[in-house]
């Protein structure tokens, strides 16, 4: 029932309205500004990807030419007299590497069959080893240098990049080869894939497309391991096809993240830029959390400052309704409701209150033409009844007297015979506005039938009153004698009158019954006179009124 009344409720529902708006708005907005902002930020954080991905690749493919420029140069300088001398070959290349230790695991130099002939740093077992099958000696016995690929050392078992050079005679022709080899774990090497980091979670890969593998990663666990199947990761299989640039993907782990690839022309390898997304978009959440509280807080106010200014507002109405409810109910007497401001509520108001009046002019109207005469204005037949019932109930409480005059014209009818019923109408209200000058303001007179009228005279205290009733009989005979002026004739009516006083213990319609035949006898006695009843409460028979 209470939740019907609220749903019911302007208050309510104008509230409701506000709530729904700012609802409506903070999805809107939440949703807009989440839609936006990420795309501007993918915009954004891509470049910046692209930025670092671009840095790190120049750098290591920087690090890569200058290793084999090295090799190149110490293959163009070593003196090919230490060939035949592999302990003074060692101690050359021991004193180069300490010159420039880029080298991590080692220059190896081996003669055209493959048989090592001498390396610093010495691994175990390589210097007298054979090299004969490795793929990058037999590139550089072909004649020319190249960088390796990725793999794990023939007698170091540590994971390196291998370069090889050529070391030539003077006639041109292939006398040994140089290697170098680097680890991949050797500091100032290839340390910002592996140590780099984009932000809090993000990070570098380098990528070999030709072996499908890892050269390193920021997660160590990566690092020499195969790149994912294709179907995995739609961007790693875009950049293993040779796109380059940067875009959203979800990668093998499931992890949505912005990537960009940058290549490195030396060996086409790739680098790969990462951040996932949830950190890359963290501005957006943080934006929509704005929009959440901004929406809390519009709520709040939707409920407490536009609830307390429509509450505000509304007060005067329910003020109104309040009063005219007590009103309905009769707990207070019809009366305008107070206008309280100029708005919608009072223009309300100020209509109801012209309804409430034309309301109240129309009970008036009612009451009066229940209780009078439409011809003469007069009291009619109730409200008599009402005066004379009042009348008696004085007497009783105060031993007074009343008097009922019953007075019926004489020669009215021919008066509407002869000039027609208005004429006689007019003759009704000209008798009726002599007799109403002739009485007391606390007299009565009511028309009671056609050419019939009561006065009542209540509060006759003394026998001087009783005797002033025959005396206001009198004037009325008087009254009505002078000729009446109708129509251009003039006419001439008379007045019959029997009185009958009552007392404490007479009831109404006896006192006026009594009058009515007291009447009677006027008009038997030749009209135009008056006669007092015997039988009602005649001054004659009762108790001596005092005076
Ligand atoms: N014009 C008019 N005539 C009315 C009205 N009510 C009643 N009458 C008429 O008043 C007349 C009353 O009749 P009577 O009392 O016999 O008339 P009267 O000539 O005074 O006769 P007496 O009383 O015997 O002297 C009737 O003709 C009614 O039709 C009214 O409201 N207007």
């Amino acid at each position: 029932m209470t939740l019907k009344r609220v749903s019911q409720s302007l208050l309510a529902r104008l509230i409701a309205f506000g709530l729904l708006l700012v609802i409506l708005g903070s999805f809107a907005r939440y949703y807009l500004l989440a839609k936006y902002l990420r795309e501007d930020l993918t915009q954004l954080v891509s470049a910046q990807q692209l930025a670092y991905a671009e840095a790190v690749a120049q750098d290591i493919d920087f690090k890569l030419r200058e290793r084999l420029r090295l090799l190149q140069r110490l293959a163009a300088t070593l003196p090919q007299t230490l060939l035949d001398d592999p302990e003074r070959l060692g101690a050359w290349l021991a004193e180069r590497h300490k010159l420039n230790p880029v080298f991590s695991l080692g220059i190896v130099v081996a003669d055209t069959r493959g048989t090592v002939l001498a390396d610093y740093p010495a691994a175990p077992g390589r210097s007298g080893g054979s090299l004969a099958g490795d793929p990058d000696f037999t590139h550089a016995l072909k004649g020319e240098g190249r960088i390796g690929r990725p793999k794990t050392g023939l007698f170091t078992g540590a994971r390196l990049l291998p370069m090889s050079v050529p070391l030539r005679a003077r006639d041109g022709s292939v006398r040994a080869v140089l290697i170098g080899l680097t680890a991949l774990a050797a500091p100032d090497f290839l340390d910002r894939i592996s140590h780099g980091r984009i932000g809090e979670s993000g990070g570098f890969l380098l990528v070999s497309p030709a072996d499908r593998l890892f050269v390193a990663a920021g997660r160590p666990e990566l690092a020499m391991k195969p790149t994912p199947p294709s179907g995995v990761n739609p961007l790693h299989d875009k950049a293993m096809d040779g796109f380059r640039g940067a875009g959203v993907t979800t990668n093998a782990q499931g992890v949505e993240e912005v990537s960009a690839i940058a290549s490195v022309p030396s060996t086409g390898w790739f680098v790969v830029a990462r951040l996932p997304t949830a950190e890359a978009y963290a501005p957006v959440r943080r934006a929509q959390e704005v929009v959440i509280r901004q929406s809390m807080i519009a709520v709040a106010l939707v409920l407490g400052v536009a609830g307390f200014f429509i509450r505000r507002m509304l007060g005067p109405l329910h003020r109104a309704a309040r009063l005219a409810e007590r009103m309905t109910a009769g707990e207070l007497p019809l009366a305008p409701l107070p206008v309280v401001r100029d708005d919608e509520v009072g223009l309300l108001t100020r209509a109801f209150n012209q309804l409430l009046g034309k309301l109240t002019a129309s009970q008036v109207d009612l009451q009066r033409m229940a209780h009078h005469d439409e011809l003469t204005g007069l009291p009619n037949r109730v409200l008599l009844a009402d005066r004379l019932r009042q009348g008696l109930a004085r007497a009783r409480r105060k031993d007074s007297r009343i008097a009922a005059l019953y007075l019926d014209l004489d020669g009215f009818k021919p008066i509407n015979d002869s000039l027609g019923h208005e004429a006689g109408d007019i003759a009704l209200r000209d008798v009726s506005a002599r007799l109403r000058a002739v009485l007391r303001q606390s007299d009565t007179l009511a028309r009671v039938g056609g050419d019939e009228f009561v006065l009542l005279v209540t509060d006759l205290a003394s026998r001087e009153d009783c005797a002033g009733v025959t005396e206001l009989a009198r004037r009325c005979i008087e009254a009505v004698a002078p000729p009446l002026s109708i129509k251009g004739h003039t006419l001439r009516v008379g007045v019959s009158i029997g009185i009958a006083f009552g007392a404490a213990h007479d009831d109404p319609e006896s006192v006026l019954m009594a009058a009515d035949h007291a009447m009677y006898e006027a008009k038997k006695a030749g009209r135009g006179c008056y006669r007092i009843a015997e039988a009602a409460s005649s001054p004659a028979d009762t108790e001596p009124l005092p005076g």
